[in-house]
């Protein structure tokens, strides 16, 4: 069993005997498909966003997953006063930052976020993490318009200017830390044919994260997760509707074997 293959298992082990809860806020879209993501994998889901209450939610989870999918000022407020009391209560904060450079709104949120509570990971495709990184990047709504290795220098620069753990997501999946960095090569097309996706590979990251302090290595552990699930779910059925499905039971069903099988990860 190579090393890497073990250490993603034992977070795989570790999600699963202490069932973490992680504190989403995140859009309307992808609610269901990420908690039951998230409890496939093992861990305790809840979707949280009312500002009068997140602070007390945040105060009992293990990770704070934030996601502007679907924002709105209630939303923002709800993330704000989350993303502060993870700071101060020191809890792993993620974030997805589904469709920046799409609108100036959603680049102002951002940047108010990443400013008054850095996010100790930042996960998103390759235009989000240009546009994030101040690039000049196209975005189609929510979807990329690049492969994921374009957008490798904004990730360092990313890196370097917050301080977070920062993926690219895509057919090859970057984790990017100072001057670490980290590709895997799993996943599957189809993936990028089921909504939320993306934001199932943010949510499961919250897990890993809860679980290993280590975020560099909680990101790639998740990202690994993610690709090995959607290979085992394509191969199942090659189809978008099953994938949905397929891969919420493959990563139920995950095994250290199968992980050891399949893992394409790689440190430059
Ligand atoms: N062409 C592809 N080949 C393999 N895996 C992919 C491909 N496109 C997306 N994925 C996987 O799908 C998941 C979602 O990534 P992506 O589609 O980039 O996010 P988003 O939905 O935020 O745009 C990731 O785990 C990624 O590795
Ligand atoms: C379609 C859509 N519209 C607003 S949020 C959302 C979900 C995007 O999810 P993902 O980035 O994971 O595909
Ligand atoms: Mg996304």
């Amino acid at each position: 069993m190579s090393q890497s293959a073990q250490s993603i298992w034992q977070d795989v082990t570790q999600v699963r005997i202490q069932a973490p809860l992680i504190h989403n806020i995140t859009n309307f879209v992808v609610m269901n498909n990420t908690a039951n993501a998230l409890l496939a994998l093992g861990a305790s889901p809840a979707m949280v966003h009312a500002p009068e209450e997140v602070e007390e939610f945040v105060a009992i989870s293990s990770a704070l997953v934030v996601n502007i999918g679907t924002l709105d000022a209630t939303f923002v407020e709800g993330m704000k006063r989350a993303m502060r009391q993870a700071k101060s209560i020191e809890k792993p904060i993620v974030f997805d930052p589904v469709g920046v450079g799409a609108t100036s709104y959603r680049n102002q949120v951002s940047e108010d976020l990443l400013t008054l509570a850095t996010p100790d990971i930042i996960r998103g495709n390759a235009s989000e993490i240009m546009a994030l990184a101040g690039l000049n990047a196209q975005t189609k709504g929510v979807d990329s318009l690049y492969g994921s290795d374009i957008a490798l220098s904004g990730a360092k620069r990313l890196s370097s200017v917050w301080g977070s753990v920062v993926v690219i997501s895509g057919a090859i999946d970057y984790v990017v830390f100072g001057e670490q960095i980290a590709s895997i090569a799993n996943g599957h097309p189809l993936m990028a044919k089921v909504t939320g996706m993306g934001c199932t590979a943010t949510a499961l990251t919250g897990a890993f994260a809860a679980v290993n302090p280590d975020y560099f290595q909680a990101a790639v552990h998740a990202m690994a997760v993610m690709g090995i699930a959607g290979e085992m779910a394509a191969e199942r059925n090659l189809a978008p509707g099953s994938l949905q499905v397929n891969f919420l039971d493959a990563l139920y069903q995950l095994t250290e074997q199968e992980i050891e099988a399949r893992l394409k990860l790689s440190y430059a």
